[in-house]
């Protein structure tokens, strides 16, 4: 993994006001409906296409092996709040995530919480910067962006599949 994106255990780095989001175990999608009006989820995209090179090693991937990703903004209003970006190995979405595919606009949340078989791995935090892939994705999708953002991820997992999930805090509100 080229060390400019070596992911984190530590977010003592992170602003105060940001470290409960960062550090936050239960849903995402569930805290912002509670501190912001009016969410939605506007899916960007969902397709099948090469990970990160920072994915490759937590998803046990080759490196042209196509994943199904999922890339999204999660808004309160017109206001982009985190663009979310998730990735599933195709036997992944055959097998314990199959549900992943027919989502739509509704949260990954709410199919990753009600499903007491995935359990979720600790999360990791760093800044990303313009050179990462989804520092470029969310500046093409909300236009533009502070050159350091705080991103977490972590990883579901179910039996032997994952999916891995990353969320950008986004300015204004972060
Ligand atoms: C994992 C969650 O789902 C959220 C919703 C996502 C989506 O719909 O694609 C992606 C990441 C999360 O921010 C959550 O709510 O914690």
């Amino acid at each position: 993994m080229p060390t400019r994106f070596r992911w984190h255990h530590s977010r003592c780095l992170a602003p105060r006001a940001l470290q409960p989001w960062l550090a936050e175990r239960g849903s995402l999608t569930a805290r912002l409906v509670a501190h912001y009006p009016q969410f939605s989820v506007r899916v960007l995209r969902q397709r099948e296409q090469p990970p990160h090179g920072d994915e490759l090693a937590t998803l046990q991937q080759r490196r042209r092996a196509r994943v199904l990703t999922r890339d999204v903004l999660l808004m309160s209003g017109q206001t982009p709040l985190v663009y979310a970006h998730s990735v599933a190995t195709r036997s992944a979405v055959r097998g314990g995530f199959r549900r992943l595919k027919g989502i739509g606009n509704r949260s990954l949340g709410s199919m990753l919480f009600a499903d007491p078989t995935i359990r979720r791995s600790p999360l990791a935090w760093r800044q990303i910067d313009r050179r990462h892939p989804l520092w470029q994705q969310a500046h093409a999708a909300v236009g533009p962006l502070p050159a350091r953002l705080w991103a977490r991820r972590s990883l579901f997992i179910t039996g032997p599949d994952r999916l891995l999930v990353t969320e950008v805090f986004l300015p204004p509100t972060f």
